[in-house]
Order: C-alpha cells, then structure tokens, then sequence
C-alpha cells in the first residue's frame, strides 16, 4: 500500500471512477451465442446493464443485486472495461434445502416427461418447394411459360430464365420453376426432381422427339403429375383447322398420358407475351394441385442440392472421379428436409465427363443433383 500510494498520487486522485469511466467510455462488445442441449434442465443466461462507481448511492443496492444474480469477473478481455469470462453463478446455489428438493423433482419431472413425449419434428426451416419442370423441344416457349407465371405471381417482370426460380405461390407453398435441359442428362435430372411436369407442345408442329424421350425418361426415373401446354396456336388462321388440331393433340396426349390428362392452350400471344387469363388458369391449377410423395422416391432419395456453402467445383470433382471431401450442404432431401451444416460425405459424384464443357445456359454452375442413393447421411 505505501508503495502503491505515491504512484497513485502522480495521477489525478480526484476523479471517481465514474468519471474516469465517462472520459473514456465503454463499449459493449458483446455477441450472442444460443445452444440448444435438451439434456440440460437449466437454461443460463448473462444480462449486462450499466454499474455505477461506489461512491454513487445506488452502488450498495447494486452490490446486493449482484450478489443475487452471480457475478462475471472482468478478468479476461473483453472491451475497454469490462471482461466476459464467466464464473460461478450465485444464482444457481441453493440456500434451502426445500427449495433444493423441489427443484430437483422438478428436473426429474421434466426429464421424464421429455422422454416420453412423442417423437417431434425438428426439421429446421420450411418444407421444399415443389419443383415444376417446364420441359418441350427448343423455341417452343419454355421461358416465356416461366416469365408469364413469374409475372403472374410476384408481378414482377423477369427478364431473362437463368435457372431455377423459386416463388412463394400460397400461406403454406412455395413452388420453383425450373426449365428443363433438351439433352438427356439434363431430361434425366429433371424427371427425378419434378413434383409437376409441363410439357410444352408446339399446336402448330405437333409432338416432337423432345416429349416422347421425356416421357419415356419420366416412366423410369419416377413418373411425377404431368400437364401437358399447346404453345403457337396463333399462327392458325382457319378456326376450323385450330379446332380440328386441337381435338387430335388432346387425344394423342391422352394416348400418351392417360384418359382426361390436363392439356392447357396458351392460344393467344399479345404483345410478345401470353394472355393474362390463360397464364392465371394454369397458374391456379398449379398452386391448388395437390402433390405426394412419390414411392419411387422413397427408395432413390435425390438431393436438390440449392447451395454449397464449401462449394466444390464440379470441374475439380470430375478430375479425380472419387471425391469423398466433406462438404457442408444446405439442401433438401426430397421427402425430408435436411438440416442446415449436415455433414455429406459422397464417394462419386454426379457429374459426369464433359459436364463443364457442355453450356448450362438454365443452370447456374453451382447447382446440380446428386444421387445420394448410396451416400452414407447423417440425418439425425
Ligand atoms: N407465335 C408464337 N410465338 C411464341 C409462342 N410462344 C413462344 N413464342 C416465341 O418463340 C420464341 C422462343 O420462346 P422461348 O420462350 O425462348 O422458347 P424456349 O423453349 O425457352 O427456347 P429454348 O430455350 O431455346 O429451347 C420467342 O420468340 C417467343 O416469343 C406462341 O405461342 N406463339
């Protein structure tokens, strides 16, 4: 103390520590840090609130307020004055044995309680949108069926179909758009992934090759709904031929599909776009249809993979054709949602020779489908 006195004196000793506090102000630094662990009956928690120097009048009553709630010593760094190094929490010890027991039953109360309650679903996040694969031959329409419904739903204009679009369609629905490859992986893919397909046929040509093959891929790669869309019957002149068209294509699309299978007619183009009430039909159609589950993919489960957050170029994968890298996933596993940071390892990968040469024009490089058939995923 006799050392320490004269030192003390070279500094200005009449400043409380309030003052000196307000001469240089602290900032809190502080952050949040949330863990949920069912196994811990206790929750704990800090509150930080501005002190007061012990020459203020409210020091004692703070004093005993602390004394109460535990303390935190300001011995590690933390900001200008303060610590966040956490210590025994008074809070927390008992001063009656009463109290003890209560407390004690209580936690075994609710610990018996937690394992007998039913199985809850802790899926975080919302369900997967449903996918709608708007397939057809080239030039046929598939954007502009996109942008419509796009502009139908959300009012906005999209100028240009870069890949998958997502939309919030009802209170409980999203559904994502997605314009399906014209090569046969990419037909592949979108068969497996679709909840919905709309084939896109030209009226005034007829089925081409493109639908045929699709629907041959649907048969074996899981057969989702299916609706069928006759773009270009403006270019008819003649009422009667239109008509007379229009009657032959339902029927082979019935051939094709089944007996009274959806078949829309965008029969009109205004201004380059289609019109309003043919695109409001279709898009009511889509946002009250009901999908299931597919039992097709129950047993294949596919990942719908929308973002890597350790992204690995599918150039690099195919180079070295085994990547058993763990890559952290966001995605959904159709019929369950994953959870976000689940850990997947896959011993191949999807991609196959050539995937980066080939142009991908509706999907972006950092999206693709992985079949996790054999993937060994942790979805507890
Ligand atoms: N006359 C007429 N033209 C249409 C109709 N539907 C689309 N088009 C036009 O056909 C062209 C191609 O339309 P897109 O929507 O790009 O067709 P797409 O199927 O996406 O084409 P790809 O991506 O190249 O396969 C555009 O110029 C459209 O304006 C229609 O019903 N009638």
């Amino acid at each position: 103390h006799s050392c320490s006195l004269p030192l003390i004196a070279r500094f200005d000793s009449s400043a409380t520590t309030s003052e000196l506090a307000a001469k240089e102000p602290a900032i809190f630094t502080g952050s949040e840090f949330r863990n949920i662990d069912d196994d811990v009956p206790l929750a704990q928690f800090a509150v930080a609130f501005d002190g007061a120097s012990w020459t203020d009048p409210d020091s004692t009553t703070l004093m005993v307020m602390q004394a109460m709630l535990g303390a935190y010593t300001k011995g590690s760094s933390g900001g200008k004055h303060m610590g966040l190094l956490s210590e025994d929490i008074i809070a927390f010890a008992f001063t009656s044995t009463v109290k003890a027991k209560r407390l004690q039953s209580r936690a075994t109360e609710k610990e018996q309680r937690r394992l007998h309650l039913p199985v809850v679903n802790r899926n975080i996040g919302e369900e997967p949108p449903f996918v709608v694969v708007v397939q057809g031959p080239p030039q046929v329409g598939k954007s502009l069926v996109i942008k419509s419904l796009v502009k139908h739903y959300t009012k906005h204009k999209l100028p240009e179909v870069r890949g998958p679009i997502t939309i919030v369609t009802g209170k409980q629905r999203r559904v994502q758009f997605v314009e399906c490859p014209n090569d046969i992986n990419g037909m592949i893919d979108a068969a497996k992934f679709a909840d919905l397909a709309l084939l896109l046929i030209d009226g005034s040509y007829g089925f081409e090759m493109e639908t045929f093959e699709f629907l041959n891929i649907m048969q074996n790669h899981g057969f989702p709904k299916v609706m069928g869309v006759l773009t270009h019957l403006n270019k008819f002149k003649d009422v009667k031929k239109l008509r007379k068209t229009k009657q032959r294509l339902k029927h082979r699309f019935w051939t094709e599909i089944y007996d009274g299978a959806k078949l829309f007619y965008l029969s009109r183009l205004i201004h380059g776009k289609y019109a309003k009430r043919e695109v409001h039909n279709l898009a009511r159609f889509i946002s009250v249809m009901k999908f299931h589950p597919l039992s097709w993919r129950k047993d294949h489960p596919y990942v719908l993979v929308d973002r890597f957050e350790d992204v690995t170029p599918p150039e690099k994968v195919e180079q070295n054709n085994k990547c058993d890298r763990n890559v952290t996933l966001y995605g959904y596993l159709r019929g369950c949602n994953l959870k976000k940071d689940t850990k997947v390892t896959w011993p191949y990968t999807y991609t196959r020779p050539g995937y980066s040469g080939k142009r991908h024009q509706s999907v972006p490089k950092d999206w693709w489908t992985e079949d996790i058939s054999e993937v060994d995923i942790d979805l507890s």
